[in-house]
């Protein structure tokens, strides 16, 4: 059977100055396309949605665009509902917005007002963990919408670019970290 860490050894691909130099980018479409590696990341994943066999988290909320991809499967894994966090410009209705750095560049995300109910327990989930930048700005948009995070669940940690840091008390699972 394929565990989720050996999927990302196998099926993560190291792209060297993208997208600018000195950038290792990591490549995650050939684990996408790998139906077990995938499968085995998403139950990986979803697993820091419950506790002691539990489901604890009321939905998952990913962010733009890789997290959708992961998000949206840990869900239906969870029986939750998905919350997307959008870049700028892209969400119809009103929104609140955060913006922030990361590794290479900056940008501002945004998340329906009303996408989360007052109170409402959430799994962040993304590909990759770099600066932190991402999360700490999405942490605050679920807080501006009434509602907590209660986790965040990463393919991959970055140790190197200190992301953890700003994470504060928010329990953090990587199923690799580099
Ligand atoms: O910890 P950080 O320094 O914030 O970096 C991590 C974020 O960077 C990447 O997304 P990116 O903004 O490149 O968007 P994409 O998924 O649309 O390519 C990645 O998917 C994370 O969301
Ligand atoms: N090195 C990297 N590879 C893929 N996604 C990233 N997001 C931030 N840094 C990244």
């Amino acid at each position: 059977m394929t565990s989720g860490a050996e999927a990302l050894a196998r099926l993560v691909v190291d792209v060297p100055d993208y997208p600018e130099p000195g950038v290792v980018f990591k490549d995650v479409t050939p684990l996408l396309a790998d139906p077990a590696g995938l499968r085995a990341v998403v139950a990986a994943l979803a697993d820091a949605g419950r506790r002691d066999g539990e489901v604890v988290v009321d939905a998952v909320v990913g962010m733009e665009a890789r997290g959708f991809l992961f998000g949206t499967p840990v869900a239906l894994e969870l029986g939750v509902g998905f919350v997307p966090v959008r870049k700028a410009g892209k969400l119809p209705r009103e929104t609140h917005s955060r913006s922030y750095a990361l590794e290479y560049g900056e940008a501002t995300l945004q998340i329906h007002r009303d996408a989360l109910a007052p109170g409402a327990r959430v799994l962040l989930v993304d590909d990759v963990l770099a600066t932190g930048g991402t999360v700490e700005a999405t942490r605050e948009l679920v807080t501006a919408c009434g509602a907590e995070a209660v986790g965040v669940a990463v393919l991959m940690e970055l140790s190197f670019l200190h992301g953890r840091a700003r994470l504060g008390d928010l329990p953090l699972t990587a199923l690799l970290t580099l």
